[in-house]
């Protein structure tokens, strides 16, 4: 990965704004990320999505210099932990894992996990699941059991943009008849507990932290809460935030949301570097 590259970021106004007030006031700043497709490239396994040196050793950087670092993410808590190797990595000390969309929680201060249970629905859900999907001929689908949720992932299927659309509806009634939503994300739809999504797991650690200046950096859908969520503090003048958008051919409902446009991890790897040069000038 280049880290050398002198490509100027093209931020909008309010971008612009936030970055230097990043710069001038780095301890008031919140910096979140997501895992999947920013801080780890998008494979096939989804448990081999190790994320990159280079995301990770940028995001403990501005870890030092920032007042807080957190990765809030639709894995389990402990996934993200171990495929970012996050309880390894000095810099990361203010660092809080959100998982589950927020249900999960890490703390690096404490090293503790908080896990709820999951609702009954989730295991109801869970056992109908394989019939629902035998029934639509789409046996051979990753399943990814997260406790509190469970994803169908079609990547590896011979046409998963056909079995994406195949599944849509059918899990869709599946969620309903338990109570349930569907989360939709790359080549993925999630059966999971309602409740919480980044929005509020992003407001949450707004109201702990109280930043002058929010930073979300996202990839998927998932994602999208989240940025409106510092969107909407931003407009009413509570906080400067910036936006980065890990963009990648699979989605773009980002795009339109963000600040600043950046290819995939390896790009934000540059961004996160950029920023600490200008956090150390
Ligand atoms: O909130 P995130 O951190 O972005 O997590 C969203 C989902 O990411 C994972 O799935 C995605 O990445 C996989 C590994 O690269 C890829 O195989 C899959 O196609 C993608 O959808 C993860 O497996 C899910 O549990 C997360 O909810």
């Amino acid at each position: 990965m280049d880290l050398t590259t002198d490509r100027p970021f093209d931020l909008t106004d309010a971008g612009r704004r936030a970055w230097n007030a990043i710069v001038a006031d780095p301890g008031s700043t919140l910096l979140c990320s997501d895992f999947d497709g920013v801080l780890s490239p998008i494979v096939r396994d989804p448990d081999q999505a190790w994320a990159a040196e280079e995301t990770v050793t940028g995001l403990a950087r501005l870890g030092t210099k920032v007042g807080k670092v957190a990765v809030v993410t639709g894995r389990l808590v402990r996934k993200a932990v171990e495929l970012g190797k996050l309880d390894e990595q000095a810099g990361l000390e203010s660092m809080s894992v959100l998982g589950l969309y927020g249900f999960e929680r890490w703390d690096a201060a404490t090293g503790e996990f908080d896990e709820p249970y999951a609702p009954d629905g989730v295991e109801a859900a869970k056992a109908e699941l394989p019939g629902v999907l035998a029934g639509l001929g789409l046996a051979h689908a990753r399943l990814e059991d997260k406790r509190l949720s469970l994803g169908v992932h079609t990547r590896e299927l011979e046409d998963p943009h056909g079995a994406l659309a195949t599944l849509e509806i059918p899990l869709r009634e599946l969620a309903d008849r338990h109570g349930l939503r569907i989360e939709p994300g790359k080549f993925v739809f999630e059966l999971r507990a309602p409740g919480v999504d980044k929005g509020d797991a992003v407001r949450r650690l707004i109201d702990e932290v109280r930043p002058r200046t929010v930073v979300f950096a996202g990839d998927d859908l998932g994602d999208v809460p989240a940025f409106e969520a510092v969107r909407s503090l931003r407009d009413t003048g509570d906080i400067d935030g910036l936006l980065i958008c890990s963009a990648s051919t699979e989605q773009n409902a980002l795009v339109e949301l963000a600040d600043v446009i950046v290819d995939g991890p390896p790009g934000v790897a540059v961004l996160f570097d950029q920023l600490a040069q200008a956090l150390e000038a």
